[in-house]
């Protein structure tokens, strides 16, 4: 039973839009050394996410920093019998050592909403640790990967992208805003609503992590459902940008969604990882920087490989709801982005 489980949440972890043999074989039997560091691993999502990164054994050291508690964290994740050494570290003295020689940087730091707040009404509180958390990620692990799972995601990528530029280490390929729950409310959802199995289920969702600038693509959705109303696909779009909201509310003051982000981030991750090792054809949407709009960043299907975005895809085609929903996201995103900008270059 115990086995039959693992299995199981491992094949999930490593299953992706790809499942040819070379890949499986290649995950097991030959994964080279990498380095995971969490930041903000003792939070609501740092915790699960601790767990599904130590079940991944494409992970040989798991690093994870917090301002408090992780010596527990780290502690009670590190008796799981699995491939990853685990490591926590506690406390800013000690960030560079959490970070040193990481391949891929994950950062679930910060606040979460209560009901009533937006993801903006977060960034004067996260816009700082972000801006410290990239800096030191700057000094000590330049060329790693970084996942960005911080809210608002909108302006925490921008401010990141702006630390990076003035240490001199920018490299777009390595930024990563993680929209990858987005991805998975809008299968969940979607399979629902079209009576498909959800585990067949693909949809792109582009633009950016917050409202209307989620755009889940559903004309391009797979399997393609026939049966569905536009008054269903336009509440079903409806449901996915409001995803996060719904989760605040049903917790009540209690936080945002940790569970389910866990289960995303631990995706992306492992995508990141496996480009790395040179998987061919992993595909996620991520918000990256990008000229598919007239806008810096934006969010959508991306190729990863061994630096990090081999390739950005296009929009592919848009029905005409999905064009009228991309209009209307692009102002509330570039201001978020500028904000970002604006804040990492004043302070
Ligand atoms: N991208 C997404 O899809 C998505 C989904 C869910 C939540 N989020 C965001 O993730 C963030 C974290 O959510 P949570 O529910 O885990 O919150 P939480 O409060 O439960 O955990 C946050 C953790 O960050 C730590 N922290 C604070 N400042 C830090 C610093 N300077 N360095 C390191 N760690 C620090 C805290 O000690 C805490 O353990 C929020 O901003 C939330 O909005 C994003
Ligand atoms: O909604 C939030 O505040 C958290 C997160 O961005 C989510 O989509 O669940």
């Amino acid at each position: 039973m115990r086995t039959t489980m693992l299995q199981s949440i491992r094949s999930s972890l490593h299953k992706s839009s790809s499942s040819s043999p070379l890949r499986r074989s290649y995950s097991s039997q030959s994964a080279p050394e990498r380095k995971v560091a969490i930041l903000g691993a003792a939070g609501g999502i740092g915790q699960p996410l601790s767990l599904l990164m130590k079940l991944n054994p494409l992970v040989s050291s798991l690093s994870l920093y917090d301002i408090a508690g992780t010596p527990g964290v780290a502690a009670d994740v590190s008796h799981i019998n699995t491939r990853s050494e685990v490591v926590g570290y506690m406390g800013e003295e000690n960030l560079g050592k959490a970070l040193e020689g990481a391949d891929v940087v994950i950062i679930p730091a910060g606040v979460p909403r209560k009901p009533g707040m937006t993801r903006d009404d977060l960034f004067n509180i996260n816009a700082g640790i972000v801006k410290g958390l990239c800096t030191a990620i700057a000094k000590y692990c330049p060329h790693a990967l970084v996942n960005m799972i911080s809210n608002p995601v909108n302006s925490t990528v921008p401010i990141a992208s702006e630390v990076f530029k003035k240490a001199g280490t920018y490299d777009p390929k390595r930024l990563f805003g993680v929209t990858t729950l987005d991805v998975v409310r809008a299968k969940t959802f979607y399979a629902g609503k079209a009576k498909v199995p959800v585990a067949d289920v693909n949809v792109p969702v582009v633009g950016g992590h917050a409202g209307i600038t989620i755009l889940p693509l559903f004309s391009q959705a797979t399997p393609q459902a026939n049966n569905l109303s536009d008054e269903e696909i336009v509440a079903l779009t409806k449901r996915t940008q409001d995803g996060g909201t719904e989760v605040v509310e049903a917790k009540a003051g209690k936080g945002s969604a940790t569970l389910s982000m866990a289960y995303a981030g631990a995706i992306f991750a492992d995508a990141c990882l496996k480009g790395l090792n040179g998987v061919p054809d992993v595909v996620e949407c991520s918000f990256v920087q990008s000229n598919v709009t007239k806008l810096p960043f934006f969010a959508s299907k991306v190729r990863l490989g061994k630096n990090g975005v081999e390739e950005i895809l296009g929009l592919g085609s848009l029905n005409d709801y999905e064009k009228q929903g991309l209009e209307a996201l692009l102002p509330e995103l570039e201001s978020s982005i500028e904000k970002g900008i604006k804040f990492a270059n004043q302070s």
